[in-house]
């Protein structure tokens, strides 16, 4: 049985995580806090595994203090920067148990995963591309992890292939041609009534290629967060992993 704490266990995800770990015959609940709890329980006598799922101002203290505790993690929550990530790695640099391991993912539905993959990889054959997240009105960050990467692996494609900069002809103030990541204009918008969607428009002359992914329910997220969980467990992937298609065969 893999032994699983969770943090922020009483949020939208952690709530979630509880009952999906309640459902698997391989993994049991080891300890689940949120708030004020504190993370002290949370040893690597009891714990195998820490899932994190709380807020972006949070989440960095939790992953170094349950690094340092020497419990592995897998971790949901969005915001990180390049300087948190490397945080991470040197914390794990530093790991009290041998070959500890740390996953981030800022999304583990298969959808979000495959429409990141195949925009990436559309990215290089067109002149234009935008990308638009809409999600429910309680999510604290914008523009989304998901978004960012998104933008991030098509900034990445466009250099790769020697593409320059988008046409945009805008003129004066461009606040409504939302913020841009990597030379990727972002949209974000929030609606009562939705959960986790994302919208990559790339357009050439002539023609557009539109890859969307939605989230309709929590329950979309959780073979992905298993699915970490039981390959962080396994030990296959010390250090730091960022992003699920780094376990799937894409
Ligand atoms: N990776 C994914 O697939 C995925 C999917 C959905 C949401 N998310 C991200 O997960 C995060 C949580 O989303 P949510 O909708 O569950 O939010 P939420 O607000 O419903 O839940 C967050 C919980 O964390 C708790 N919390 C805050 N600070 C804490 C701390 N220091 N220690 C322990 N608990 C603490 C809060 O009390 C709350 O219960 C967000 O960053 C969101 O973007 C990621
Ligand atoms: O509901 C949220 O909050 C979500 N956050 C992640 C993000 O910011 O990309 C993943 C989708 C749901």
């Amino acid at each position: 049985m893999i032994r699983v704490a969770v943090v922020g266990a009483a949020g939208r995800m952690g709530t979630s995580v509880v009952q999906a770990l309640e459902e698997a015959d391989d993994m049991t609940l080891s300890l689940a806090v949120d708030g004020r709890d504190g993370l002290e329980g949370i040893t690597s006598d009891n714990t195998d595994v820490a899932v994190e799922f709380t807020v972006p101002q949070a989440s960095l203290d939790n992953v170094l203090t349950l690094v340092g505790r020497g419990v592995d993690l897998v971790v949901g929550t969005t915001g990180w920067t390049d300087e948190g990530l490397d945080q991470v790695r040197q914390a794990l640099e530093q790991a009290p148990r041998e070959h500890q391991s740390v996953f981030i993912a800022p999304n583990f539905a298969i959808s979000a995963v495959l429409a990141d993959h195949f925009a990436a990889k559309a990215a290089e054959y067109f002149t234009s591309a935008e990308v638009i997240e809409l999600h429910h009105p309680d999510k604290v960050d914008a523009p989304s992890g998901t978004a960012i990467h998104t933008a991030q692996a098509i900034g990445k494609a466009r250099r790769q292939a020697g593409l320059g900069p988008m046409p945009d002809g805008t003129q004066g103030a461009a606040d409504s041609r939302g913020q841009v990541i990597d030379g990727v204009h972002v949209h974000a918008v929030r609606l009562q009534g939705l959960n986790a969607h994302e919208e990559v428009l790339l357009g050439n002359s002539g023609e557009q290629l539109s890859i969307r992914a939605d989230s309709f329910d929590r329950s979309s997220f959780m073979p992905g967060v298993l699915l970490a969980v039981r390959t962080i467990a396994s030990g296959s992937h010390p250090g730091l992993t960022v992003g699920l298609d780094r376990f799937l065969d894409l």
